[in-house]
């Protein structure tokens, strides 16, 4: 943990001794993180099933690698487009809010569904987002350019351990689809797959109440081209006196790591730069100052009762206004309809039918299966902390419109 003495402590006065009591409570909590209260300050008003919006801030960055015809620069613009949403993932309630955030915990069914509008050759890229188990708590998204022919879809859950600070290991993955320009988009056979791990976090800053996320270990993404990239994380004092950095390498399997064909270093919370290690030229990326462009969502009374936004108005409105009482008589409502909806779901032998998503045999996914394999990823699939394997069913999504679920707003303890 970061212990700088000249740290100012960003608790709010009339909530030092709150926050004191939930630093101590850690050491011993080993519960999900789900289950953990923490010191309303520390409280957000936007619910986890928001967060795979983070993957796609940057459109043009997320389609770049479909406009590239070789295989090898659309393995670099793939680490690129990754690197560059570390950023959006990790630092955005930092930067926005002053701290990180305990998010709101999604319910099952729970909907995050907007799009990020027609942008001239970038063409239109839409967002949908799942809450698909909530013992233990599971999101899927899809994010789809069809423009471009590429998609992106997968599912996160997390692991917490808890000792002098929250460390939290992230079970799932995502794949990226993606047409090359001289592929033919009907055909299956002509896409390209990779598939991405997620790494696994730390929290600092905790004893000043003013915690962020820090990065560890290592993550990959495995390409059927035949490229791998493998980014090793780490925080202030290992590799570098600066928080959040990161070393990467991309490299050709049949040559093996000790070849790199490009490398990435930096920060990815702020400036990095990529290196051609044959010719030398470089690149800098400048992750804290690229424009994201904004999601656009429904109007809220358009949305579907099931959709995030509209479920959570309520509780989101007493968060900030800082009325306690009312959150949790808002969060209330929510959770007792969940309970009663689960009750009635066992009494008749039924589970609750997911929107977008089906659990599938990871066997299922041949193209999963060979990538996985070849990084020997399938051990740490830990499919029952998630809830099961997660794909989007693209059919479902065709022409989709409110309301999306069978059950109407009752079931949700929600007037219409
Ligand atoms: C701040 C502290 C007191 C409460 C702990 C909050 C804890 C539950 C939050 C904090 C950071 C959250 C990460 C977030 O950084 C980003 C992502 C990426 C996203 O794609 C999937 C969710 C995840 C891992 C969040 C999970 C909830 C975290 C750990």
């Amino acid at each position: 943990m970061t212990s700088s003495k000249d740290q100012q402590s960003a608790i709010p006065p009339q909530s030092r001794s709150s926050w004191g009591s939930f630093i101590k409570s850690i050491a011993s909590f080993n519960g999900d993180l789900s289950s953990m209260t923490a010191p309303p300050f520390i409280l957000s008003s936007t619910s986890l099933v928001e967060y795979s919006a983070y993957w796609a801030e940057h459109p043009a960055l997320f389609v770049a690698p479909a406009k590239e015809p070789d295989p090898e620069r659309r393995a670099l613009l793939v680490l690129k487009w990754f690197l560059s949403t570390l950023h959006q993932q990790y630092c955005t309630r930092s930067e926005k809010l002053g701290s990180e955030k305990k998010p709101l915990n999604p319910f099952l069914g729970e909907l995050f569904i907007g799009k990020w509008p027609e942008d001239g050759e970038t063409g239109e890229t839409t967002l949908i987002s799942e809450q698909v188990s909530h013992h233990p708590p599971a999101t899927a998204y899809a994010i789809q350019n069809e423009k471009h022919g590429v998609e992106l879809q997968g599912y996160n859950a997390q692991k917490a351990s808890f000792s002098s600070t929250i460390y939290i290991k992230q079970i799932g993955h995502a794949l990226l689809s993606i047409t090359p320009p001289s592929a033919d988009k009907n055909d299956p056979a002509q896409k390209e797959t990779y598939l991405i791990t997620l790494p696994s976090l730390h929290i600092e800053g905790l004893i000043y109440g003013s915690p962020f996320v820090e990065l560890e270990k290592t993550t990959r993404i495995v390409s059927t081209s035949g490229y791998t990239a493998k980014i090793d994380y780490s925080g202030k004092g290992w590799l570098s006196g600066k928080k959040n950095t990161f070393s990467a390498i991309l490299y050709k399997e049949s040559e093996g790591e000790k070849k790199p064909l490009y490398t990435a270093d930096g920060q990815w919370s702020d400036t990095f730069v990529i290196k051609n290690t044959r010719t030398k030229e470089t690149e800098t990326y400048m992750a804290k100052h690229t424009k994201t462009t904004p999601l656009m969502l429904a109007p809220l009374d358009e949305q579907d009762l099931y959709e995030s936004r509209r479920a959570w108005r309520d509780v989101a409105a007493a968060i900030e206004r800082g009325d306690m009482d009312a959150v949790s008589v808002a969060k209330s409502k929510i959770e007792n309809a969940q309970r009663q909806l689960r009750k009635t779901e066992k009494e008749k032998g039924e589970e609750w039918e997911r929107r977008f998503f089906k659990r599938i045999n990871e066997g299922e996914d041949e193209v999963f299966m060979k990538l996985a394999k070849s990084q020997g990823y399938l051990t740490a699939l830990e499919s029952d902390k998630s809830g099961g394997v997660w794909r989007f069913q693209p059919e479902r999504a065709v022409g989709a419109k409110p309301p999306y679920h069978k059950v109407g707003g009752e079931g949700l303890g929600l007037s219409q």
